[in-house]
């Protein structure tokens, strides 16, 4: 059964979602100070092929071109980060020329009427405030309530849909503790920390939030990870619930219980490692929304030489080119467990596949992709059907770009970019969007 645009709700919006630092380039440009990952992508061995974001999509240039074509496809909203760095320089003094990027961004959006969906931190923490010590001071809680605040003054008369941060998950233990982004430590104790002060920093920018854009909406993006037992034994079934909390319950439960998951925190404790109570309370101020990002299962296996006693196992179902498994249920799987413990309502933030995308004679015929767009579509409505309060989807991504350590050999986007001339491609699933959209 195909379905239509006019299976969902009127009011549900369609959208593309992309982050500053993977498609904006002008990385030392018009006062814009670096960031972490300037910085780390610099280092050698940090990304494939010592690929950085210098240039990327050059969307700083070219943002007008890009609202064009997003306004061509028919999109109801779009989903972009704010560079912290880009906008506040290590004075504390604002950088005009990078806030006026994102006034005239946000004036283009309303022109063509695209909803702006800002995401406030997309992992591009400014270096001078890792030099202070970065996500694992304290006081950096602080630092991004007062830049929350100034972006809030700035934008909030004409944006109202807001989200704190952008995974917390991958800022703390992909860049704390497994050391394959930025800032590249790998300390276990340092990600705990951080992952606390993460969700400070989250819980001091909704309280200003309520008190500058009263009649906006703010939430949180989170991974989220249908998480499964990789043979039917009881231990694995054990680590699947550990395994879960780990991922999805250390940064949904807080957020709206004002507590970490008890398995988990007893599992950091029982091997020595450091959990934190303080400022809960600030940290499950109430939100409007989660934000989902999902793209895949993850199957788990116990085994005991290993930290934490599980490994991950890859299954046998096809793969993006991440390696990642299409698996479209644990979308709805995971739409239903979180509208059922959190009882918020949802919007599926990011959602798309990397592919062997090749431009031919002007065309992509990434046929995969929309295969895969429509097959989650699907698992989607599925859920607004069953009564889950699911507001909007945005594809990851827009357009190819910037792939963290994977660099630029990841293809996300609907829209194809060749980095070698900036010229931008509607692939086949961008023209397959435009015409559902239209149904
Ligand atoms: C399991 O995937 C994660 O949820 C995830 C996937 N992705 C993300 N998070 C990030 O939010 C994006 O910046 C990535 O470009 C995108 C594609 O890798």
């Amino acid at each position: 059964m195909k379905i239509k645009r006019s299976d969902f709700p009127k009011e549900f919006i369609f959208g593309t979602a992309t982050s500053a630092y993977q498609i904006e380039g002008a990385a030392f440009e018009d006062g814009k100070e670096p960031s972490i990952w300037d910085i780390f992508s610099h280092e050698k061995g940090n990304v494939k092929n010592m690929e950085n974001s210098d240039v990327a999509c050059d969307h700083y240039y070219r943002f007008e071109e890009d609202v064009e074509l997003m306004s061509q496809l028919g999109l109801d909203a779009y989903r972009f980060s704010i560079s912290w760095p880009r906008v506040l320089n290590k004075n504390g003094k604002k950088n005009q020329k990078g806030i006026d990027f994102y006034n005239r961004l946000v004036d283009k959006l309303l022109e063509k009427n695209i909803i702006p969906f800002i995401t406030l931190y997309h992992w591009d923490l400014p270096y001078y405030l890792y030099e202070k010590g970065g996500w694992v001071n304290d006081d950096i809680a602080l630092y991004f309530r007062d830049y929350a605040a100034m972006m809030f003054e700035l934008l909030g008369d004409r944006v109202k849909h807001w989200i704190t941060l952008n995974e917390p998950w991958c800022s703390a233990f992909l860049g704390y503790y497994m050391g394959i982004h930025a800032p590249g430590h790998k300390d276990i104790n340092e990600a705990l920390k951080a992952a606390h002060n993460l969700l400070r920093a989250h819980g001091y920018a909704v309280g200003v939030f309520r008190e500058i854009v009263k009649d906006g909406k703010v939430g949180i993006t989170n991974v989220v990870m249908k998480v499964e037992p990789a043979n039917e034994v009881e231990e694995d079934y054990q680590m699947a619930v550990l395994v879960d909390e780990f991922i999805n319950g250390w940064f949904h439960d807080p957020v709206v219980f004002g507590k970490y998951p008890e398995n988990a925190k007893g599992v950091f404790g029982k091997l020595g490692i450091r959990t934190y109570d303080n400022d809960l309370d600030i940290i499950s101020v109430p939100i409007d929304f989660f934000g989902v990002n999902y793209y895949t299962r993850q199957l788990v296996t116990y085994d005991p030489d290993e930290p934490f006693m599980y490994k991950i196992v890859p299954g046998n179902l096809p793969k993006t080119e991440m390696g990642w498994e299409v698996y479209p249920s644990g979308l709805y799987d995971m739409l239903k467990k979180l509208y059922i413990r959190y009882r918020l309502p949802l919007y599926i933030t990011e959602n798309g596949m990397a592919g062997p995308d090749k431009l031919e004679g002007g065309l992509v015929k990434d046929t995969y992709r929309i295969d895969y767009l429509m097959k989650h579509f699907e698992m989607a409505l599925k859920a607004i059907n069953d009564g889950i309060d699911l507001r909007g989807y945005f594809i990851w991504s827009l357009m190819d770009n910037f792939e963290w350590a994977e660099g630029y050999s990841k293809r996300f986007g609907i829209i194809y970019v060749d980095y070698s001339t900036q010229k931008r491609y509607f692939k086949d699933s961008a023209l397959w969007l435009k015409d559902f959209l239209n149904s």
